[in-house]
């Protein structure tokens, strides 16, 4: 694999910001890497951390406490910020941080306007969050983080249930990191052969697998740090490979698979029967329409005050 690329830039240092940065700091993917919190005591505390980490593992990447501005410089920005509020959704639950996320993502996005690295949305409802940053920001290489959580997930789920090696499966889910994901199970191959896919069992693990996980360690953290640094590895092109990430296709912001060559991606779409090919449609009509709403402008008894 190539050496460490320039620097990294992480923005939110909350349990997602936390788990990235150690990741991006003990896998020695970049010289420096520069992080960014709501508050400058934040950051620096976060940089505190990762320094001892650098220095009781000796690895090469240097942790700063930065701002926003300072990151234009940086190959890649990782975006886990997440606005306080409170959730009470018990369906369509990344759906619930639209309102309270979208000015936190659009104000960074204002920041790093012109920027033209490659930047990774983690911030939920993370195909909303991802158009919303690359719309404010033009920025060019703009992905979410999340499909490709899924598929992961999907793998290791029916691997299990089958009986076989994760690595045995070849499968994606696509569209929504939501209740709009569709499981590709038509083109799903275990061992490179067609197979039943128990898809009652596979989406119900896949919907209530990160509440488990959140019930049981506060938030889902550990698995959205792989599917970054694994993101990161082949957009910076250290690697080639597939990743399912939300991007534009076809004038909608959607999850799908991206083919990266020496960090290029191209989009690979797997075929889909018709009932796949339906709630993929259904998907993007219900992003697109989210999308509308979180534009508008809010009832003026709902804005938030400015004086
Ligand atoms: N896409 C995925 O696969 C995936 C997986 C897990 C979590 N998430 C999402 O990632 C986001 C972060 O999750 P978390 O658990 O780390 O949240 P968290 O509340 O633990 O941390 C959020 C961090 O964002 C910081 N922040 C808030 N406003 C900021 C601003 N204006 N500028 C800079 N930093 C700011 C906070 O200070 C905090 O450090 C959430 O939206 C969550 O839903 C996405």
């Amino acid at each position: 694999m190539p050496g460490p690329v320039g620097s990294v830039g992480v923005v939110g240092a909350g349990a997602v910001g936390q788990t990235v940065a150690a990741t991006l700091v003990s896998s020695g993917i970049c010289h420096r890497l520069l992080v960014v919190s709501r508050t400058v005591e934040q950051a620096a505390a976060l940089a505190a951390d990762l320094d001892d980490m650098r220095q009781t593992t000796g690895s090469p990447v240097h942790p700063e406490a930065r701002r926003a501005a300072d990151l234009i410089g940086c190959r890649a920005v990782v975006v886990a910020v997440r606005a306080t509020f409170a959730n009470t959704r018990s369906s369509d639950v990344r759906m619930g941080g639209a309102a309270a996320n979208a000015p936190v993502v659009r104000s960074l996005a204002t920041a790093l306007g012109g920027y033209q690295g490659t930047v990774l949305v983690v911030t939920n409802p993370v195909d909303l969050m991802t158009r919303l940053f690359a719309e404010t920001s033009g920025c060019p290489r703009v992905y979410g983080i999340g499909s490709n959580l899924d598929s992961a997930r999907y793998r290791l789920t029916l691997g299990q249930l089958l009986d076989v090696p994760a690595t045995a499966v070849h499968g994606h889910v696509i569209g929504e990191h939501g209740d709009g994901a569709v499981v590709c199970a038509s083109s799903t191959t275990v061992n490179g052969t067609p197979a039943v896919i128990p898809l009652a069992e596979v989406r119900a693990e896949l919907r209530t697998r990160p509440g488990r996980i959140s019930a049981g360690v506060g938030r889902t953290r550990s698995g959205p740090a792989g599917a970054v640094l694994s993101t990161l590895r082949k957009s910076l092109g250290l690697v080639d490979g597939t990743e399912e990430l939300t991007c534009e296709h076809r004038g909608d912001w959607l999850g799908i698979p991206l083919r990266f060559t020496a960090g290029q991606p191209v989009a690979c779409l797997p075929a889909l029967d018709a009932g796949e090919d339906a709630q993929l449609a259904a998907t993007v009509t219900k992003l697109r329409g989210a999308y509308q709403a979180l534009r508008r402008p809010a009832p003026s008894s709902t804005r938030l005050e400015t004086t």
